[in-house]
């Protein structure tokens, strides 16, 4: 918290409206506060200055609050936005966690807050959304009330207290509300998808869509603030599922003595239903976590279906491959890999063992993986693309009893938001997923490798056979499904080479992931690329 108390003549309603402090708030405050904050996705590059680029009232039933967006400009020559809403209170136990800075008003003594801690701001909140009536001002606010919201009034409210990049707060046990704090001037795809899920299509295994707040500066509509959704019953998300599947899977491994060379192996993208996988493969794995990877697959192949199947919507319907695609496409990926190639160049001296020969390795190939990514030739792509979900892994579904809730629509989080709206191969999406199922396997074998007595090359053998088994499932029902349902995702060659093109790229974002967020972790996509490069390609 700053030393100095700010202080301002004039009365909370007129804030804002004067320049000089707004300045002193930015500097003096702001661009200290903003840094520590879990949701600053600014952490690793540095920040120039900080400047408030737009603010509106919320005001309700004589409660006034302030809605600041704030722009940040870094040295390394980009920007960000955040949303940051701000209350005053006098007394400082009731600003919490969400107290900013001491501030003096006249003569009134208190402190600013983030808004969301305070119970008055969300009652606000929720209110409007209840109400859905459009403010005006300073650019305007609309609260949307999704069809299904019967509310009538506000009762309660709670943080999800989960560690995320947003802020979500759960109201009256029964709505989650998650207010983005990164912002973008257009619309974010998380509402875009959500809403249209529940509006347009029979898709309901995504929370339902139970209203909005978006601000219009521009255009309308064009800078979503929160998303509010029926919160679903569930326990826990799919990573922690998987763990906890998988470390049975191995321990089982050894307690039944299991001869890893002896179990039937299978080819990658190999499609097997479940009532024809091996009996061996079924004693060592369970039925169970086999059945849920095949209801996975469906319910990943129904949000397709549902998403690919629009035709008048143009934000939503499917398009061929052309060149412009092309051109995007490749573009993104060797600009991608050359940052990622220097990352790995500057964390060389840092890695040692198995993570320093992975990426030296990747170094050494570095013209095979660019040529990877120029092989891509729109001419011989025959399915079409579709708005897809774009962060696709275990940690955005939601595990409900035998079934599963699919979350979290808002794209990969390094990409523009207008890239995050291109229609993308469906592949990616799978790919996401596939990539999650090895990144578990991987972080399973890592953590127990030196409790087994098995060898680390026995617990690869066994891993890499696991991930193909899952992918074969996944696969059967998929395809399954979408052929079933006419989504054309191209003909078979085409599938395997657009997902080995996929794994591989999700692989390399995730180098830059995992090097900014937690170095350890680098071996797994390192070790995801070796596997990648090592299976033999697929020629369209
Ligand atoms: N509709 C919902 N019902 C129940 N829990 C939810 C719902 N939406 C989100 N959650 C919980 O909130 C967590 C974070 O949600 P997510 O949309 O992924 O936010 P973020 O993008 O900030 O990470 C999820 O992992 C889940 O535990
Ligand atoms: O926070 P988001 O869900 O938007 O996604 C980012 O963080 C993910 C990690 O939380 C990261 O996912 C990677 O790690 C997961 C295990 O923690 C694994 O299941 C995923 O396959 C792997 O990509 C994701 O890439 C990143 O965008």
């Amino acid at each position: 918290m700053p030393k100095n108390t700010l202080s301002n003549p004039k009365s909370w309603e007129e804030l804002l409206n004067d320049d000089a402090f707004k300045k002193q708030l930015t500097d003096d405050v702001l661009e200290h506060y903003i840094i520590d904050q879990r949701w600053y996705g600014g952490k690793s590059s540095t920040m120039k200055y900080l400047e408030i680029s737009e603010f509106f009232t919320i005001a309700h039933k004589g409660d006034h609050f302030y809605g600041l967006l704030l722009e940040v400009n870094f040295k390394e020559a980009f920007y960000q936005h955040y949303f940051l809403p701000l209350g005053f209170v006098e007394e400082k136990e009731v600003a919490g966690n969400g107290l900013i800075a001491p501030i003096k008003l006249g003569n009134t003594s208190g402190y600013l807050v983030d808004a969301l801690f305070l119970d008055s701001f969300r009652k606000v909140l929720f209110e409007k959304i209840i109400e859905s009536e459009p403010v005006e001002g300073l650019g305007t606010i609309a609260f949307h009330a999704g069809e299904g919201l019967m509310e009538t009034e506000y009762r309660s409210s709670r943080f999800l207290g989960a560690e995320q990049s947003n802020t979500s707060i759960i109201f009256n046990d029964d709505y989650i509300v998650k207010f983005f704090r990164r912002i973008y001037s257009s619309t974010n795809p998380d509402y875009q998808i959500c809403r249209y899920l529940t509006e347009q299509t029979s898709f309901d295994r995504s929370p339902t869509y139970m209203g909005s707040i978006n601000l219009n500066i521009v255009k309308k509509h064009d800078v979503t603030l929160a998303l509010m959704q029926k919160l679903v019953p569930n326990q826990g998300d799919g990573w922690e599922w998987m763990l906890g599947e998988l470390r049975t899977v191995f321990d089982t491994l050894s307690r039944k003595r299991i001869n890893i060379k002896s179990l039937p192996d299978i080819k990658l993208f190999e499609r097997i239903k479940l009532n024809d996988i091996p009996l061996e493969i079924i004693d060592w794995t369970g039925l169970e976590l086999l059945k849920k990877i095949r209801t996975l697959a469906l319910r990943t192949a129904q949000f397709h279906v549902a998403i690919g199947a629009e035709r008048n919507d143009l934000k939503f319907t499917a398009a061929k491959y052309n060149g412009d695609y092309n051109v995007w496409l490749k573009n993104r990926l060797l600009y991608m890999f050359q940052n990622r190639l220097n990352t790995v160049e500057n964390n060389l001296h840092k890695l040692k063992g198995e993570s320093l020969e992975l990426a030296q390795e990747l170094l050494e190939r570095k013209n095979d993986i660019r040529a990877r990514f120029i092989e891509f030739d729109w001419h011989r792509m025959k399915g079409e693309r579709i708005r897809v979900h774009g962060d696709y892994h275990l940690g955005q579904v939601l595990l409900d009893g035998h079934d599963f809730y699919l979350l979290d629509f808002e794209g990969e989080p390094e990409s523009t938001i207008r890239d995050r709206k291109v229609k993308q191969m469906p592949q990616k999406d799978l790919a996401g997923m596939f990539r999650s199922f090895h990144y578990a396997i991987y972080a399973t074998i890592f953590e127990i490798q030196d409790e087994m007595p098995l060898s680390k090359e026995d617990l690869y053998a066994a891993g890499e056979l696991l991930y193909k088994y899952f992918i074969s499932i996944f696969l059967d029902t998929y395809l399954h499904h979408i052929h079933n349902h006419n989504l054309n995702i191209g003909y078979q060659k085409e599938v395997n080479f657009l997902l080995q093109f996929c794994l591989l790229e999700k692989a390399i974002y995730e180098l830059g992931y995992e090097f900014n967020s937690r170095p350890s972790w680098a071996i797994i996509p390192l070790r995801g690329i070796h596997s990648i490069m090592n299976y033999e390609q697929e020629k369209v």
